[in-house]
Formats: C-alpha cells, sequence, structure tokens
C-alpha cells in the first residue's frame, strides 16, 4: 500500500500518481492491499529480489534512494571498474604489447574523457535497462529513502520531495555497503585528491604517483587501471599477501609478480598510519606493520581502498528491533530471516563475502523462501574473481585451508605456458590449481591465475556445486584448442597424470 502521508497533500498526490495508478490498475497495491513484498534498495541483491518477487506473482515494490537502479554494483562498483580494466588492458597492450604480434601502431594517446564517457555509457545503458525489466515484470519502483515505521511500514523520502508510507507484508533489507573509511579518521576522502574507489573510477587525468592504500581486490584492481594508464603505483598492504581473504597462498605470490612485472610497487607488511595534503602533493605516513620503521611515501592521488562495511544508515532498525552485530551486519538466520518477524535480509549489509552474484543468489532465495518455504544458496560455491590481467579466480577451498583443517587432499596443476591455445594467443602467464579430497577424489578448490580465468571459473563452480570428481573432469571431452583444456588436464593431474606437462 502506498499512501500520501504529509502537509501538502495535493502535489504530493500529483508527484505519486505514476505508481500508484500504475499500481492500482494493475491491482498490485490498493489503499486497503498491502505490497507482498517491499524490497529496499535496488542494488543485484534487491532488483533481483524484485523481479523474482514479481515472476513469482507476489505484488512487489523496490525502494531506491540513489535516482538510479543498480546498486554499488552498476553505478559505482562492478561494471564502471570492468569497463576501464578493459579499456585501460586494450590501452596498455596496443603500446606494449601489439608490436611483437606483428602489429605497428604508431602515435598511440590515451584520450581520458573518451574512456570516462565510455565507462559512463556502460552504465546508464545497464541501469536504465533494469528500469525496463522491472516494467516488463510489473515490479513498482519507488524512487525515496526508506525508514521503519513499524515491522510492516516504511516512510519513504521521496526523491522528488515529499514523504509517502508503504505497507508490506514482507520486507527485504538489500541496503548494501559502502566505503569503510579510515579508522580514527587519520585519512579524510576528498574524492579528489585522497579518492575512495568511487573516485578512482573518475579521475580526470592520470596522476603521475599513486598510492594504494590496501591490497585487496579494489586497490588492485584499480590500481592497475592507473598503472596501465601511466601512473607510478605502490601498493600498501598491512598483511604478508596481497588479494585479501580466501586467496591460495601460492596464487597470492604468483599474482603478485605478475603484477610487479606489469610496474606495480608493493609494500607488504606495513601499515599507513595518515595522509595529509601539502601543496598539491599528499604525504602518506606508514610504518611496519610489527611496528617499528616509518616512512613517508609522496603521492598526487591516494585511493583508500581497506574495505567496506554494511550500510543501514536512517533504515530505524533499532526502533523495531532488528539486531546488527558487532560489525554493522544484519544477523539473519539460515533462511534471511533478521531477528524480526516478516523482514529478511540479503546482501552486502548481512553476512558472507561481499560480491553481486552472492547478493543476487540471495535475493531469489529470499523471495522462494516468502513464496513457498523454500530455498538454496551453496555457500561453498560462490565465486571469486579479480579482473586485472591476467585475471584470477577461485572457487572452494584454498590449500592452507584444508591444512589447517587437516584434510588430506591432492593438487592438480597445469600452467598455461603448456596449454596451446594460450601459447598460440601468446597469453601464457598462470597457471590452473585443482584441489581434490585425497580419499573420495572429489574437487574441494579450483584456482585459476590465467587469461579469461573469471569465465573458466564457471566449469569450477559446477564442479564443487555437483560434487564432481577430479576423474569426472579428466573424463569430460574439452573442445580444442581453448585455454578451459588446461582445467581438464589439472583435473587429470590431480586424478592420474596429466598429457601435455
Ligand atoms: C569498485 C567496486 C568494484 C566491485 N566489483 C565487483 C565485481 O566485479 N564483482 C562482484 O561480484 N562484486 C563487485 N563489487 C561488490 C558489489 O558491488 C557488491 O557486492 C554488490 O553491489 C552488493 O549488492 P547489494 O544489493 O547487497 O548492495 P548495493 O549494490 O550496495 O545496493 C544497495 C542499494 O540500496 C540503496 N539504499 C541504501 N539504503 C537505502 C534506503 N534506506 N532506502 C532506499 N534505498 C537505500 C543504495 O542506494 C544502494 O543503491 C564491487 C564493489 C566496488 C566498490
Ligand atoms: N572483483 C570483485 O569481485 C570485486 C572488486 C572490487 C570490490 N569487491 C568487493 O568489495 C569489497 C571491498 O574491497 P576492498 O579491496 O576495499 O577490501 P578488502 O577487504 O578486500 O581489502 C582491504 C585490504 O586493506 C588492507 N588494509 C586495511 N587497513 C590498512 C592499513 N591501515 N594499511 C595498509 N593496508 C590496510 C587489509 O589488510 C586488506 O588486505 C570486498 O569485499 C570485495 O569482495 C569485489
Amino acid at each position: 500500500m502506498l499512501r500520501v502521508q504529509k502537509a501538502s497533500q495535493r502535489t504530493l498526490v500529483r508527484r505519486l500518481r505514476p505508481a500508484t495508478w500504475h499500481a492500482a490498475r494493475r491491482g498490485l497495491a490498493t489503499a486497503s492491499e498491502p505490497y507482498d513484498t517491499v524490497i529496499i534498495g535496488g542494488g543485484p541483491g534487491g532488483y533481483v529480489a524484485a523481479i523474482k518477487a514479481a515472476q513469482k506473482g507476489l505484488k512487489t515494490a523496490c525502494i531506491e534512494k540513489r535516482g538510479a537502479l543498480g546498486g554499488t554494483c552498476l553505478n559505482v562498483g562492478c561494471i564502471p571498474s570492468k569497463a576501464m580494466l578493459h579499456n585501460s588492458h586494450l590501452y596498455h597492450q596496443t603500446k606494449t604489447d601489439l608490436q611483437r604480434r606483428g602489429i605497428e601502431v604508431s602515435d598511440v594517446s590515451l584520450n581520458i574523457s573518451q574512456m570516462l564517457k565510455a565507462k559512463e555509457d556502460a552504465v546508464t545503458s545497464l541501469t536504465k535497462g533494469i528500469e525496463v525489466l522491472f516494467k516488463q515484470n510489473k515490479v513498482d519502483y519507488i524512487k525515496g529513502t526508506a525508514s521503519f515505521l513499524s515491522p510492516t511500514r516504511l516512510s519513504v523520502q521521496l526523491n522528488e520531495g515529499g514523504e509517502a508510507e508503504v505497507e508490506a507484508k514482507n520486507i527485504i533489507i538489500a541496503t548494501g555497503s559502502d566505503v569503510t573509511p579510515f579508522p580514527g579518521g587519520a585519512i579524510e576522502i576528498d574524492e579528489e585528491q585522497i579518492v575512495s574507489s568511487t573516485g578512482a573510477l573518475s579521475l580526470p587525468q592520470v596522476p603521475e604517483k599513486m598510492v594504494v592504500i590496501g591490497g585487496g581486490v579494489i586497490g588492485l584492481e584499480l590500481g592497475s587501471v592507473w598503472s596501465r594508464l601511466g601512473a607510478q603505483v605502490t601498493v600498501v598492504e598491512f598483511l604478508g599477501a596481497i588479494g585479501g581473504a580466501g586467496l591460495d597462498e601460492e596464487m597470492a605470490k604468483q599474482f603478485q609478480r605478475s603484477l610487479a612485472k606489469q610496474g606495480l610497487k608493493f609494500l607488504l607488511n606495513t601499515k599507513v598510519l595518515s595522509a595529509e595534503k601539502k601543496d598539491g602533493k599528499v604525504y602518506i605516513k606508514t610504518e611496519s606493520a610489527k611496528g617499528g620503521k616509518e616512512d613517508t611515501l609522496e603521492a598526487d592521488v591516494v585511493l583508500v581502498a581497506v574495505g567496506r562495511r554494511p550500510y543501514t544508515e536512517g533504515l530505524n532498525l533499532d526502533k523495531i528491533g532488528v539486531e546488527l552485530d558487532t560489525k554493522g551486519r544484519v544477523v539473519i538466520d539460515d533462511q534471511f530471516n533478521t531477528t524480526i518477524q516478516g523482514i529478511k535480509c540479503i546482501g552486502d549489509v548481512t553476512f558472507g563475502p561481499m560480491l553481486a552474484h552472492k547478493a543476487e543468489e540471495e535475493g531469489i532465495a529470499a523471495v522462494e523462501y516468502i513464496k513457498s518455504g523454500h530455498g538454496h544458496v551453496n555457500y561453498l560455491a560462490i565465486p571469486s574473481v579479480v579482473y586485472t590481467h591476467p585475471e584470477v579466480a577461485w572457487v572452494g577451498k584454498t590449500e592452507q585451508e584444508l591444512k589447517a583443517a587437516g584434510v588430506q587432499y591432492n593438487i592438480g596443476k597445469f600452467p598455461f605456458a603448456a596449454n596451446s591455445r594460450a601459447k598460440t594467443v601468446l597469453d601464457t602467464e598462470g597457471l590452473v590449481k585443482l584441489i581434490s579430497e585425497k580419499e573420495t577424489d572429489r574437487v574441494l578448490g579450483v584456482h585459476i591465475i590465467g587469461p579469461n580465468a573469471g569465465e573458466m571459473i564457471a566449469e569450477g563452480v559446477l564442479a564443487v556445486e555437483y560434487g564432481a570428481s577430479a576423474e569426472d573432469i579428466a573424463r569430460t571431452c574439452h573442445a580444442h584448442p581453448t585455454l578451459s583444456e588446461a582445467f581438464k588436464e589439472a583435473a587429470m593431474a590431480a586424478y592420474d597424470k596429466a598429457i601435455h606437462f
């Protein structure tokens, strides 16, 4: 139910008419009838949940305050970063790699405004596309900021001005995450010289020197972009390895070597303490992670990429009793129920990896629980991909996790240097590492560094999801010449022996 609430009622009625009119016409929401499902947040979790709910015949609305659908991922995350990664790779490859392939080019130059425009075009076409999907699936799109009045009633501050009330039998919180500020306020983001990922996706010119604080996924992807475009990039990472949690240690080392070859510098086991702007530069104070040795780095632009945190601001969760944990995540059970009946929660704002495809899976499963009481997400089979070149991708367990758990395992490895397609296209960096359980041969983890690793990992995800053995994969015919033969050969190596290595 969408009900006008406040003073200048006539203006509000006019403003709300399209939503209420369409809704009433379709019988989706009337003055006497609440929505079946309302989703707060139109990111990958929220918009997918909304479409699935409508497909299942539930009267559905999605409230989004950004003014565009798609959330962090489409607007300032996955999509713009991949656009910049792809085009910066083409530029870098044109400058450094084409000659050996027999292609002579001269006068290669960068038009950064056009590259930024190409990125914006990709974002706009995809975010608008979701609006079309909403219309096709009859999801009411309410542009505004939602806040709980009660477990079944929301107040919405409309983007156009004014306030509305929305009532629903089920509410799904999908409000995502935002940038973790630097602890203690020691570094303030201005999105020009000291930027978060959002600012780093729109720098109007290539900085001469860039310092990246944090060697996790954002730091490595966006550090790669600006390094390829000509910046001297130094990544400062507190831990002893890059790539963040979940990356196999052996792969992390190889990954760092690859990026170092491209010109990125790494300061591991180093903690950033503060950053200060002076005379057009930024001075970054660091110390050894074990304490002691201090240093100062100079940069034109600093990217702060020390993580993201759940976003629940303004939702009024404490008023209705929805519990958060100590990290600010909304507490849920294994069916996405919060501590208040009728309110579910999915995506970055709750437990688990902060990944768009994880949020989407949860969106579908949460709706299935609402509709039928059954849903499914296999958290052991959620892939991770770092979209650098070479790409890094993995699913399932790492070797260090299995060691720590005392699981006996076999390992099969196959380098792309021995793969015919990789050799043909002169792109041979990296390997496939497949880990299977010693006793059963079941695939426990797949780790890939290499060209198209992000596409190839889907095969590993299927293997983990369906409980395949290494032998199953080894006996499955793979087309020749393809990169995926390296995956098959790694499985052959785990089960028995590879042919070409
Ligand atoms: C630079 C960058 C690159 C990334 N690249 C990838 C990648 O390649 N692959 C990948 O899987 N993941 C990637 N991610 C992570 C990915 O963006 C998130 O995991 C994903 O967007 C989470 O989806 P979500 O629906 O949970 O939340 P979000 O996408 O954050 O969406 C939540 C939405 O809720 C809205 N909202 C919040 N509060 C309210 C309110 N009170 N009322 C109304 N609306 C509200 C917000 O405006 C937002 O649009 C990247 C992230 C960043 C920052
Ligand atoms: N390709 C993708 O799937 C993709 C791309 C971008 C972002 N994301 C998601 O966004 C989230 C956030 O990414 P992120 O890279 O900001 O976080 P992250 O948690 O992956 O990495 C942050 C890194 O910063 C380091 N760090 C923290 N404080 C530091 C300090 N004072 N000095 C030096 N180093 C410090 C941490 O040790 C850590 O390695 C991730 O959860 C990721 O899943 C995914």
